[in-house]
């Protein structure tokens, strides 16, 4: 590939597509594939910062359905994150690229609290930077946290690395005849309700001019691609 389009990333990836072909936790063989796309970014010279969903463990809604406190489910949902963001750290390290977890809910001895100075500093030495636990607010979610740390750092693009390959008229798990666009603004995704991401994330990222790249995490190579400005999945922009 030529020149990457983009310096900086903000990559949100899918708590549920880390569950790969098991039925709980992480596939091991998924976070591997990843740590090793993130690194071949990194070493062209893209800072990379993470955010991982936690719905491969917990959601705070599920939860709730359950009959559990709201708020105490979406902590629960938050540490998911972190158990998530140590288990891809650890994989950056096994293949030798350095990375750095940084909190919205710091946990003494494990991840140091997030600050949006630390956070550049790390990125400019040429680490990867996992961001966990979300907002550190209970009822949002990891998308909302993932363009939120993606306009605190000035990420140049968002991307939400998922189990589908794009943002579909309608959900294409239900619906057969849904059609995948190739791009689309904000104002047809929130007029529209399109629930591959949560409204207050679109309305955030829209606010803030950012666009979003959104893509199928199950398909090689296809983050290198999107990175290097290539038509990938579906692009959403202000
Ligand atoms: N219009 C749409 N286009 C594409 N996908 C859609 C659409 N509406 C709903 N979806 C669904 O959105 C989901 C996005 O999956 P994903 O696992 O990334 O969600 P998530 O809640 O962010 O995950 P996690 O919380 O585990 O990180 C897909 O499972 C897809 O079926
Ligand atoms: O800012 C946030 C982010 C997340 N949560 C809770 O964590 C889970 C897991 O996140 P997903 O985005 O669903 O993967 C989420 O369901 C919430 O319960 C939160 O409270 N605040």
């Amino acid at each position: 590939m030529t020149n990457p389009a983009y310096k900086r990333i903000l990559l949100k990836l899918s708590g549920e597509a880390l569950m790969g072909q098991e039925a709980f936790g992480i596939d091991p063989s998924i976070l591997e594939r990843m740590a090793k796309e993130i690194k071949g970014l990194s070493e062209q010279g893209i800072q990379v910062g993470v955010v991982l969903g936690g719905g491969n463990i917990y959601r705070g809604q599920k939860l709730s359905e359950a009959g559990m406190n709201r708020v105490t489910g979406d902590h629960m949902g938050m540490l998911a994150t972190v158990m998530n963001s140590l288990a891809l750290q650890d994989a950056f390290e096994r293949v030798g690229q350095p990375a750095k977890v940084l909190s919205a809910m710091p946990i003494d001895g494990v991840c140091q609290g997030f600050s949006r100075r630390g956070a550049i500093n790390a990125l400019e030495k040429g680490r990867v930077v996992i961001f966990c636990a979300g907002t550190g607010n209970p009822f949002f979610t990891t998308d909302t946290a993932a363009c939120l740390r993606g306009i605190e750092i000035d990420a140049d693009l968002i991307l939400k690395a998922t189990k589908v390959d794009g943002v579909y008229s309608a959900d294409p798990a239900k619906d057969k005849n849904a059609v995948r666009y190739e791009q689309l603004s904000y104002k047809e995704a929130l007029d529209k309700e399109l629930a591959v991401m949560d409204l207050t994330a679109f309305c955030l990222a829209r606010d803030h001019n950012k666009n979003i790249r959104v893509f199928d995490m199950t398909k090689a190579g296809a983050l290198e691609k999107a990175v290097f400005g290539h038509n990938e999945g579906t692009l959403i922009h202000p």
